[in-house]
């Protein structure tokens, strides 16, 4: 199955304007629901899906799609998908809510329990990232395109943290990798930082969602990186009965 590298960069940045459209709306920014979990929710999370879903079905009516901001499709129907899309339509809800502008949109391809492709965009800072696995990644900033590869350093490395959800077991895991610095980013621009080399080391422990990683970790990926299950050595598997991730580990090195 083929799909289309620009249309999906193209759904991600329209999803982008009309979450961008919300945040600089002070009528519109301060509408903040509250899902069962007690997670916030924005009118920006609800138009985002929207016109993402909107777009996929048009293009792709065959693929089925899973989103944070859609009812998940029972178990023994999606467990026979060969592939499908996984869409955060804003990760970091709490930086938007915050408005540091570290949060993004998230479409991946899922091909069974692998991420193929991912495409990752900050609406602010209008920079985007796509990966696909056996091809490359690259990052795009206005109009310039620029090749990421992991750093694949040897020591002296930077791990990324959470912004909003750090937790102290993660110290003892960082430790064995040589960390002499490390940075706070929000939402899946944690992966996107070690693809991009600007960090060697994630390494989250608490709890998050199948789409909150998706897209990330296809980025990561073909930029050379890696991620594990836990501290490893297993991989980083999708559309489980749960679709609540264990922790895991991301490396930009082998
Ligand atoms: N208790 C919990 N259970 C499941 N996922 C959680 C969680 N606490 C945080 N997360 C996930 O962590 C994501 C944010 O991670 P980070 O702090 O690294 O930016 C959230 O994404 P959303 O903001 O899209 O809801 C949310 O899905
Ligand atoms: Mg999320």
């Amino acid at each position: 199955m083929e799909f289309n590298q620009d249309l999906l960069i193209d759904i991600a940045k329209k999803a982008g304007s009309e979450i961008l459209e919300i945040y600089n709306d002070p009528n519109k920014f301060n509408v903040v629901d509250h899902k069962a979990d007690d997670s916030p929710l924005t009118l920006a999370d609800k138009a985002s899906h929207q016109i993402i879903a909107r777009e996929l079905e048009n293009a792709y009516p065959e693929v089925p799609i899973i989103s944070e901001e859609s009812e998940v499709p029972d178990y023994k129907v999606r467990r026979e998908y060969n592939y499908y899309f996984l869409i955060d339509p804003l990760d970091g809800t709490k930086e938007f809510i915050n408005r540091n502008g570290q949060f993004t949109v998230n479409i991946a391809v899922i091909k069974k329990s692998k991420p193929i492709i991912g495409v990752v965009y900050t609406p602010v800072s209008d920079e985007l990232y796509f990966g696909e696995l056996g091809v490359g990644a690259f990052k795009l900033m206005a109009n310039i395109k620029k090749e990421l590869a992991v750093n694949n350093k040897k020591g002296n490395r930077i791990a990324v943290r959470s912004k909003s959800h750090a937790s102290p077991e993660e110290e003892g895991v960082l430790e064995k990798y040589d960390v002499v610095d490390s940075i706070s980013v929000g939402s899946s621009l944690k992966f996107c930082m070690v693809a991009e080399g600007k960090a060697d080391v994630y390494y989250r422990h608490g709890p998050t969602m199948e789409w909150d990683t998706a897209a990330g970790q296809a980025v990561v990926e073909a930029a050379g990186g890696s991620v594990y299950r836990g501290t490893g050595p297993e991989m980083f598997s999708y559309n489980k009965e749960n679709l609540l991730n264990s922790s895991f580990l991301c490396l930009g090195f082998d």
